[in-house]
């Protein structure tokens, strides 16, 4: 790993103002693949970071290098100036993680599993009992807190990892499609924790691939494509008097020809 590389923040932001996360050089190779290519980027404390990108752009491979889920074969991640691959206890203690395709002990009941996570944080017993049954209110999961994890739908399965990534109250929440197969509700519901979360000084990094959200939910975003930083920024300076939706493609390119398929047409 590349541990040279200094970190001080992007810009004009103070030295002694950490960012929530900062990435430098951070790459990852997959054979002859370079899946995500000596990317830099400052999540800033206290922001709502979105992180958009084409399928197969590098958002998952960014994110779980970033939160000590896969090891860089260069360069380094920090969460509010703690290295996450020299310290991993320490920044880990400092994160909520919502990994993608989340493998989760699904032979417990979803109150088990978001207590075994409070447990697992050092938690004590009646903190953490208070807080489940907070958490399985706010996710609307109150009334399957006693069905097996194994039986809950993908969506039930998506607030269930995301109650268990919240129960130790920390600093920065990195969330990979969060609201992916979440029904509007529940989504509406986990936007204003979200919202809460930031205006009481959290740090939220999220992906998506829903452009209108993350224009209206974030204030910071990052374009990622092909392994590398195409824009990042506040979302207004990025998306330059566009939607982000339409800025989106005119960096990313890639829409095809009206004309499709023809063989597709039934008429
Ligand atoms: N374990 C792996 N082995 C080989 N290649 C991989 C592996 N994981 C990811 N890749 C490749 O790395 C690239 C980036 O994948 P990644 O999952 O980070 O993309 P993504 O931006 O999260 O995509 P999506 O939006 O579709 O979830 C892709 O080309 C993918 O095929």
């Amino acid at each position: 790993m590349t541990e040279s590389l200094p970190h001080v923040p992007l810009g004009s932001a103070p030295a002694t103002n950490f960012p929530a996360l900062s990435l430098r050089g951070l790459t990852k190779r997959f054979g002859a693949k370079t899946a995500v290519n000596a990317i830099n980027l400052d999540v800033p404390a206290g922001s709502f970071y979105g992180l958009v990108g084409p399928n197969g752009a590098g958002k998952t491979t960014s994110l779980s290098m970033a939160t000590g889920l896969m090891r860089p074969d260069a360069g380094t991640a920090q969460v509010l100036g703690v290295d996450v691959w020299r310290h991993p206890l320490e920044a880990k203690r400092l994160m909520g993680i919502l990994p993608d395709g989340v493998r989760l002990f699904d032979r417990l009941s979803g109150e088990q599993l978001v207590t075994y996570a409070g447990l697992l944080r050092g938690m004590d017993k009646e903190t953490v009992a208070s807080r489940v049954k907070d958490l399985l209110e706010a996710l609307d999961l109150a009334k399957d807190a006693g069905t097996l994890v194994v039986d809950y739908s993908a969506g039930m399965t998506k607030k269930i990892a995301l109650a268990s990534a919240l129960i130790h109250a920390p600093k920065l929440l990195v969330l990979d499609e969060p609201f992916e197969s979440v029904d509007p509700v529940s989504s509406a519901n986990i936007r204003d924790l979200l919202t809460d979360y930031v205006a009481s000084g959290g740090t939220v990094i999220v992906s998506s691939h829903v452009m209108d959200l993350v224009q209206r939910m974030c204030d910071h975003v990052a374009v990622i494509a092909g392994g590398n930083v195409l824009a990042a920024g506040t979302v207004e300076s990025v998306r330059d008097g566009m939607s982000l939706e339409e800025k989106f493609v005119e960096l990313v390119g890639g829409r095809h020809q009206a004309g499709g398929l023809q063989w597709l047409r039934t008429s």
